[in-house]
């Protein structure tokens, strides 16, 4: 048996969420979007927005991160219905797995088939400056090495397969309009590809983890993402995720530098302008039926 930790919300907890919220809106989103650490504006670029505070949405946990405000906005995008987390999860907060992926399920269960997800991140890669956006095309995920996986515990097929593949997980045609979009708004001097690394924080990583990561082949590494990918994988959504690099990790034993949260939202800022035009302009080039033009 699995212990009660394990067993997540059910498919009739999930759908009253759902029911409750789109009882609330006539908003029916094919595009949810997540947003990273100080990348919240994301949500602002939202038309006819319908917002709901994630205290008052039935089986929600809390924002308790600064950079993360802890709403979900209903709205459009130059008339493409979306929904946006402004403010996700992450497990150093204390939730279980499964509560800080819950809103992935959700998503699905809005009518939502493409997420988009941001992040900020620290680049491992020896090439990548700060304020480089990484269209991540693989993870490492470092907690479900030890078992930490989201879909640990019974499997509702309802959702999905007991065994999801993930040598998908980030759709390839996604990731090239990424890159393409990338190119024609000019960001090609800051555009990167990548493998995305997360581990659990909250500490920054040592010096030697870093060097390890690195080793592993990871080209940037951070404390989210990965464990939506997999549920919003695991219920046939499609995927597309961009990480900001917005420092550099620790690599040397003679560098002063020392990762904080504050200087991540600072850098940030000084991206998020451009990573918000690079989301849109996907979330508009994505076709209702999913082709891309
Ligand atoms: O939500 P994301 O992954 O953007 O947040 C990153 C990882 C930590 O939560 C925090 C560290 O500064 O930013
Ligand atoms: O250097 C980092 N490490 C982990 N998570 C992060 N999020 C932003 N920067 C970092």
């Amino acid at each position: 048996m699995f212990p009660e930790t394990n067993k997540g919300f059910s498919y009739e907890d999930c759908k009253a969420t759902s029911d409750w919220l789109l009882a609330q809106t006539d908003i029916r989103p094919n595009v949810g979007i997540v947003c990273g650490s100080g990348l919240g504006g994301l949500a602002d670029m939202l038309k006819d927005q319908v917002v709901f505070n994630y205290k008052d949405i039935p089986n929600f946990p809390q924002s308790t991160v600064h950079g993360h405000a802890g709403r979900l906005v209903f709205g459009t995008l130059k008339g493409r219905p979306c929904v946006c987390m402004q403010g996700r999860f992450h497990l150093y907060e204390g939730y279980p797995i499964q509560k800080i992926t819950l809103p992935m399920r959700i998503f699905k269960m809005l009518g939502v088939e493409t997420v988009i997800l941001t992040n900020a991140a620290g680049g491992l890669n020896q090439d990548f400056k700060v304020g480089d956006i990484m269209v991540i095309k693989d993870h490492i995920n470092m907690p479900g090495f030890a078992g930490n996986n989201p879909l640990v515990g019974p499997n509702d097929e309802r959702f999905g397969v007991r065994f999801p593949c993930m040598s998908d997980a980030y759709d390839r045609e996604l990731q090239q309009l990424a890159v393409d979009i990338g190119q024609e708004l000019g960001y090609g001097d800051f555009l990167k590809e990548g493998v995305y690394c997360v581990l659990g924080g909250p500490s920054f990583e040592t010096i030697a983890e870093c060097r390890i990561l690195h080793k592993l082949g990871a080209d940037a590494v951070g404390m989210s993402t990965v464990h939506e990918v997999i549920v919003a994988r695991h219920c046939g959504m499609r995927v597309v995720a961009l990480s900001l690099i917005t420092n550099l990790v620790v690599m040397d034993y003679d560098s002063q530098e020392k990762a904080n949260h504050e200087d991540v939202l600072q850098a940030s800022k000084l991206r998020a302008g451009q990573l918000e035009r690079l989301v849109s302009t996907v979330v508009t080039r994505i076709e209702p039926n999913n082709n891309y033009i």
